[in-house]
């Protein structure tokens, strides 16, 4: 019977409510895009797995539209070039596959969101340390402990659970109210 996964999941969301240091910090994301996007910037995604769908969904909220009808925002998820990730996990390995992409796409004011429920995965601590490197803001979702990422990054958004599907499902609940207070703030009647 599912009642247990789907307790489990509303628990993880009571205590994402209770967290208001979290939902500071969610806040501090939020402000860094908004800054970031009438720069002229842009927001880079990257994640593995259930991550890298999470980062392709939050990315299409900014660059397609959330609830408005509204100019493109400039926002990609960093795996969706499969000749580029092929080539170069071949060439190179697997842990250089987002690293090089934001050596070669991060500008200083970008924002750079890292998905990893671990905190742990090469390629994203590779991605984090490049991303620094080129002067982005570093928005770091994982689970509770953060992982070695929680440690590199500039906002760090610890979902409150360390059960790997349970903190996807935070991803998206806080990606979803970041992408639409972003686009309210940039496009909203005032
Ligand atoms: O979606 C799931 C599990 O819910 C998996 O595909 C999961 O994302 C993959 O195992 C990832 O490789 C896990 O990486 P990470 O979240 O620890 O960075
Ligand atoms: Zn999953």
């Amino acid at each position: 019977m599912p009642h247990d996964r789907i307790r489990a999941a509303i628990a993880v969301k009571h205590a994402i409510l209770a967290d208001t240091a979290l939902l500071s910090r969610l806040e501090q994301a939020t402000a860094a895009c908004v800054t970031t996007f009438r720069a002229g910037g842009k927001a880079l995604f990257c994640g593995n797995g259930g991550s890298a769908a999470d980062a392709q969904h939050l990315a299409a909220e900014l660059s397609g539209r959330f609830y408005l009808d509204r100019p493109p925002l400039f926002a990609e998820a960093m795996h969706v070039n499969t000749s580029f990730l092929t080539a170069v996990a071949n060439d190179y390995g697997y842990d250089h596959a987002f690293s090089r992409l934001t050596t070669g796409m991060a500008r200083p004011g970008d924002v750079l969101f890292l998905l990893s429920t671990s905190g742990n995965s090469r390629n994203i601590l590779a991605a984090a340390v490049a991303g620094k490197k080129a002067g982005c803001t570093l928005v770091a979702m994982t689970g509770a402990s953060g992982g070695e990422l929680g440690h590199l990054v500039d906002i760090l958004i610890n979902i409150p659970s360390s059960d790997t599907p349970r903190i996807q499902e935070g991803h998206m609940l806080l990606g979803h109210i970041l992408c639409e207070d972003v686009e309210q703030r940039l496009f909203g009647t005032p």
